[in-house]
């Protein structure tokens, strides 16, 4: 069973704030909008720091990149970088024409197929992949398959505790009998290579300036805000975080959306219908109407409230000792917030397990960190910086796919038999890849 499904269970019977010890490590869950509140705003300048884990540690190199690098000057004006050069609105408009390209490409790859079975799961991601990558480092890799590949291995090495992070005393002992960081450390290698050769080929061309050029020229000490100059290693740890946090999320949010809809064909009739009202005298889907899918991103808001792609949030430590709820929390406590079960919790939300996109229409709820019973993109210092860049990464395909295609089940399955079981892992993806047989509509 899932991390997050245990907890739900345990927290149903201890309650809301949870203390366990595994292994030496005290760790806290958190399992309410209230408590979430406490850690992530209320206290949320002790709480933002990121523990020390193995796994992480290697994939991140040392933890240099943004999410798992600790609270401080280095983080703080990595991040402020990366929000100027790639996902401010501004920088995420300027992308308009990758995205179009990339799903237009997408949409004529599923058109040879018509009427016969094709895996959507796979063609998404490697979408996806294709945008993150025009938009972090300037083209396609021609390697982006092996990331693609690697991520997906690394995403479940990732899902479950490593011994060697609950025992720091013999940490040292431990990791060196650690077959996840064996095969970690082997998946590494192979993309170190694919990012060093980015590397390489923007100190010797002199196209477009991207985030790896701005990147590069803080080696030089130009202005330098990060002190000491990034390194090579540096540069690869944050392209790897966007490349990889940008891809995996968003499309595993489309897979999820199309997912539901087939599963509720009544949702994907009125979300063709508005796509298909909006863009009909076009005859194409592009970005400039995106803003009146009103039903569209009621969809993408549910997807994300019963499957939010980081369940348990990136782990945080405690830097310091506290209370929450007259209970005392010392120092290097490590936190999981539940958000997948905070979401799908029946005090806070009607037919809580009912997939009702309706309930987002003509509503103030929103994921920016406010409503706690709702966070899929966490809150607080280390909210997810990603909003703007994801949110037309997951609407343009999930609007072109409706406007295009009709899709029909195969093998005579029903709609309510379509598999939405979880795979085990850090991010939420679906066990099974989607498969479906779609029908060019031709207005
Ligand atoms: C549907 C899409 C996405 C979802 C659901 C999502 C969700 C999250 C969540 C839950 C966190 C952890 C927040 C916390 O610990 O409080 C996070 C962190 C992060 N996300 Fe996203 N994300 C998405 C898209 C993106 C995109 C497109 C990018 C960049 C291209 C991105 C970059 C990051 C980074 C760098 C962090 C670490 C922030 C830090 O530690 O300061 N994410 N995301």
């Amino acid at each position: 069973m899932p991390h997050h499904h245990c907890l739900k269970v345990l927290a149903e019977k201890y309650g809301p704030l949870m203390y366990l010890k595994l292994g030496e490590v005290p760790y806290i869950v958190v399992t309410s909008p209230e408590i979430a509140k406490e850690v992530m705003k209320t206290q949320d300048l002790n709480f933002c720091d990121r523990p020390n884990l193995l796994l992480p540690t290697i994939f991140s190199y040392n933890a240099t990149d943004i999410a798992f690098s600790p609270y401080g000057d280095y983080w703080r004006q990595l991040r402020k970088i990366c929000i100027v050069e790639l996902l401010s609105l501004k920088r995420v408009q300027s992308f308009r024409s990758i995205r179009e390209e990339e799903v237009s490409k997408l949409v004529k790859s599923i058109s040879t197929c018509e009427g016969s079975i094709v895996n959507l799961t796979d063609n998404i991601f490697s979408m996806t992949y294709g945008i993150t990558a025009r938009a972090v480092f300037g083209k396609r890799t021609k390697h982006q398959q092996v990331f693609k590949t690697a991520m997906e291995e690394i995403v479940i090495l990732f899902g479950g505790f490593c011994i060697a992070d609950l025992y720091p005393s013999i940490r040292m002992l431990l990791q060196r009998v650690s077959r996840a960081k064996t095969r970690l450390e082997k998946l590494c290698r192979e993309t170190d290579r694919i990012l060093q050769d980015i590397i390489n080929d923007h100190r010797s061309s002199h196209e477009d300036e991207d985030l790896v050029d701005v990147l590069l020229k803080f080696q030089h000490g130009n202005n330098d805000p990060l002190q000491n100059h990034l390194t090579d290693d540096n540069i690869k740890a944050v392209i790897q975080d966007l490349f990889t946090a940008g891809s995996e999320t968003s499309s595993g949010t489309v897979v999820w959306a199309m997912s539901e809809m087939v599963k509720n064909p009544k949702v994907m009739e009125e979300a063709q219908s508005e796509v298909r009202r909006v863009f009909g005298r076009k005859r194409y889907v592009d970005e400039t109407e995106l803003h009146q899918l009103i039903y569209l991103k009621a969809i993408i808001k549910e997807t994300l409230r019963l499957h939010p792609l980081i369940p348990l949030l990136v782990p945080r430590e405690s830097r310091e000792r506290c209370e929450i709820n007259g209970h005392e929390i010392p120092a290097k406590t490590r936190v999981a917030v539940n958000i997948w079960a905070i979401a799908r919790d029946p005090n806070h939300w009607d037919e809580a397990e009912s997939f009702k996109p309706e309930r987002f229409v003509n509503s103030t709820f929103d994921f920016k960190g406010t409503n706690f019973e709702y966070i899929p993109f966490g809150a607080g210092r280390r909210m997810c910086p990603g909003i703007a860049f994801a949110l037309p990464n997951v609407e343009l395909p999930l609007a072109t796919l409706l406007y295009h295609f009709d899709w029909k089940l195969h093998n005579g399955m029903k709609n309510e038999e379509v598999d939405m079981s979880e795979s085990f892992g850090f991010t939420l993806r679906k066990k099974s890849d989607l498969c479906l047989i779609p029908i060019t509509r031709r207005p």
